[in-house]
Order: C-alpha cells, then structure tokens, then sequence
C-alpha cells in the first residue's frame, strides 16, 4: 500500500476527519448560518496563516532538485500565495479589509503555534518531514469541502459561504491535493514502518492543529 493512502486509513487521521464535520464553525459554514464576525476572524488569520504557510513550501522548493517536483512546488506556492489569498481578498471586501491591510494585524497564539509547528521542520531540512507537517492543510481542507457540498448541495445557490466550499470542493483544489500525495509517494518510498509511523505523528499533530485553527476562529 502506497504511503498516502496509508495516512488516509489511519483511524487516528479518520477521527480528526469526523471531528472537523462536526465542528460548529465547519457545520455552520455548510449551513450558511455562521456569524460572520466568526468568519471575519477567520478570514485575518486566515490570511496571516497563508503567507507564512507559502513559506513552508519554499524551503521544500529550495531543497528540491528535479525540475518536475520544482514546477509542483512553485505550484503550491501559487495555489497558497495566489488562489486562497485572492479569495480570501474577494471575502474580505465585504468586511471594508484586504490582505494588505490584515497584513499588518495580530497572529493569534493557536495560529501562531501551528506556523511554528511546520516553520520548526524547515531547520531539520528533511523534506519528508517539512512536506508532511504542511500536508493536512490540503487534505482536510478537501474532505471539509467535498463533504459541506455534498451535505448541503440542496442550499448551497443562497449560501454566502458557497465560494469558499465550492473552492476546496473544486477540481482544482482536488488536482493539487493528488498531486501532493504523488509527491509524498515519491519521497517517501523507501522508509520503513518506524519512519511511517514518525510521519503519520507529524501529520496528527498538524491535525490537531488545524482543530485549534478552527476553535481558535470560532470564539470571538
Ligand atoms: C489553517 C488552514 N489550513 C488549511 C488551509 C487550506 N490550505 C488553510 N487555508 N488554512
């Protein structure tokens, strides 16, 4: 079985999963009912997170030396720096704000510490590591948007919170996310069980903190 799918079995990883479905900021994103000082807040961390989250994938860039992983890492960088930040900018709009100006704004404690978490692999420089901590940022941002659409398909046309589901539901969010699982493939094909089981705890813990991201975005 190849690695990825691996992560993907992992009861541990699929208990996450669940929580996040059950999570009142996800479930009141499908519903459309989520206040949107709740999402505003989101929305500047959000923001703060992405540009440094970019980062991440830099040094993956820097530490990489075939041209086709190159071309795929400039593309999570695109996707990250690009794609979500204009979203997100799209949003922001609405609440008199855009990017330049959240540029400049607080990073909370939890959204900190998760930044931290990914930043800290970069100093190991082992690219296994520095991928898979930035991996579950892709991968439950897709399952959150496949299953919202799915749930709430039948009032999604009346729901302000439609483009940003329908973004990570997206084909394009779902080609980036297969294309970093052939990535990890690649680069995790020859470890044994004791660095599979390493890897899958880094990708737990960047669960746990993308749990905290959504507390943290909650409570206002
Ligand atoms: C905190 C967080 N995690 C994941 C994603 C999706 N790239 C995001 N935009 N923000």
């Amino acid at each position: 079985m190849k690695f990825s799918e691996k992560i993907l079995k992992d009861s541990r990883v699929k208990k996450y999963y669940d929580d996040y479905i059950a999570h009142p900021f996800i479930k009141g994103l499908g519903s459309g009912e989520l206040d949107r000082k709740r999402f505003k807040n989101y929305l500047i961390q959000d923001s703060l997170y992405l540009k440094e989250y970019g980062k991440v994938y830099a040094h993956v860039f820097l530490l990489t030396n075939d041209i086709a992983n190159l071309q795929f890492l400039h593309t999570c960088m695109g996707v990250v720096v690009a794609d979500e930040t204009n979203m997100h900018t799209q949003y922001l709009k609405d609440y008199d704000l855009d990017v330049y100006k959240v540029d400049h704004m607080e990073v909370k404690p939890e959204n900190r510490k998760y930044l931290d978490y990914m930043l800290s692999f970069t100093k190991t420089g082992d690219v296994k590591e520095i991928f898979i901590s930035a991996l579950a940022c892709t991968l439950t941002y897709e399952y959150i948007g496949k299953t919202l659409q799915e749930n709430f398909n039948h009032n999604l046309q009346d729901n302000y919170y439609a483009p940003w589901i329908n973004a990570y539901a997206g084909e394009d969010f779902e080609d980036f996310s297969i294309k970093s699982f052939e990535f990890v493939d690649s680069i995790c094909k020859d470890i044994d069980e004791k660095e599979e089981e390493k890897l899958i705890q880094i990708f737990l813990k960047a669960c746990e903190y993308e749990m905290g991201f959504w507390d943290m975005s909650y409570k206002i």
